[in-house]
């Protein structure tokens, strides 16, 4: 068997890693032959709640999990890690945006990129599900020079699957008959999701979504305001923010970089934008991605309509907005990001 490797998970008392800590120590995320090192890591108030989760981790009698350990010392959390799930930060409350939680959270980011870039290895992937994810992500891999730009990206897998479902409701068939649906841009409410590339199975034929749809309306209408608010509505109803499902999201995300895409399908990450698609350079953007070797490459050549490429200018301008209001929060040698 392999040797076993490291992987943290901030935030690790917290109710997405309640779920998600589960999932990866099954072997869901690195495979089934990969025993693992869990880093679980939260603030001082929090100790003694992880002390609980390390139990029940223990308790679970998982095969792969080869040792669990627990700490607020982010420089040991982070210690010789693989694979960083950055989970830990405020969630939003009722009648809150997301970038609402900028100020509170960027500077969670900043520490723990500093010590990503202090004890971390160097081909470390980095995901950040903590919100604002996108700008935080932008921060976090801005205090880690030493790690390539490339290793970090945010989660919008969870709009993905979200997207996936709506779609797959509305055709009538499984969500794994459905792929390609594209989340372009911030994880907030101006994210645009777009059904316009995706395609679908149906008595072994792959036929296109929109086609098989023909309903420019709901596509441009109540698909994307659905999924664009569904964060919302999931803590409307639950006076909680979404946890299995995100849980379940940031382990498909990492899955897929780690395992790599299937031919001809692609999966929506925020990476680093080289201004693709006339998407503003230097923000964390959600593209379309194929997966190779543990490499992203955005897809490129997609044809966008005017609708679609001003929900993207949209987006856009948000990300570049929140970048900046980070950066001022921080008040950290801004000139030299
Ligand atoms: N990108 C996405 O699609 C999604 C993002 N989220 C975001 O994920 C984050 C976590 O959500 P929940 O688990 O529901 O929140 P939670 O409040 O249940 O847990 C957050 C945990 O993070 C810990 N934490 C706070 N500061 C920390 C630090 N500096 N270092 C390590 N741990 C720290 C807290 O003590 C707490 O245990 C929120 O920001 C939420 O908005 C949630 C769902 C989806
Ligand atoms: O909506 C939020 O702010 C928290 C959870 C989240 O990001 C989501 O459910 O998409």
């Amino acid at each position: 068997m392999a040797e076993p490797i490291r992987i943290v998970v901030t935030g690790a008392a917290g109710q997405i890693a309640y779920s998600l800590l589960y999932m990866i120590a099954r072997g869901e995320v690195f495979g089934i032959d990969q025993p693992l090192i869990l880093h679980l890591l939260d603030i001082p108030p929090m100790a003694g709640v992880l002390e609980g989760v390390v139990m029940e981790l223990n308790d679970c009698a998982l095969p792969l999990l080869r040792e669990v350990i627990p700490t607020t010392d982010p420089n040991m959390g982070f210690k010789d890690v693989s694979a960083a799930f950055l989970v830990g930060a405020m969630p939003r409350k009722e009648g809150m945006e997301r970038k609402d939680l900028l100020s509170a959270n960027v500077k969670i980011f900043k520490v723990q990129g500093q010590a990503l870039d202090k004890v971390a290895k160097k081909d470390v992937k980095v995901l950040v599900v903590g919100n604002p994810a996108n700008t935080n992500a932008f921060v976090c891999a801005n205090y880690a020079p030493s790690i390539p730009r490339e290793n970090f990206s945010a989660m919008t897998r969870l709009d993905q699957n979200r997207a996936t479902a709506q779609i797959a409701l509305k055709l009538g068939v499984s969500v794994s008959n459905v792929s390609n649906i594209i989340i372009w841009g911030n994880h907030s409410s101006t994210q645009y999701p777009d059904a316009d590339h995706g395609k679908f199975f149906i008595e072994e034929t792959q036929k296109s979504v929109s086609r098989a749809i023909n309903d420019e309306s709901y596509l441009r209408g109540a698909f994307v305001e659905t999924v664009q608010k569904r964060g919302a509505s999931v803590i409307a109803a639950r006076k909680m923010s979404s946890a299995m499902s995100a849980a379940k999201a940031a382990c498909d995300h990492m899955h897929d970089w780690w395992n790599g895409t299937a031919p001809g399908q692609f999966v929506s990450m925020g990476v680093f934008s080289d201004g693709s698609y006339n998407s503003p350079k230097n923000v964390i953007f959600s593209f379309p991605v194929e997966i190779n070797n543990k490499k992203w490459k955005i897809v490129e050549g997609l044809t966008l309509n005017d609708f679609a490429k001003s929900k993207l200018k949209l987006t856009g301008e948000e990300l570049q907005e929140e970048r900046n209001e980070a950066l001022s929060v921080l008040d950290a040698s801004a000139s030299n990001l």
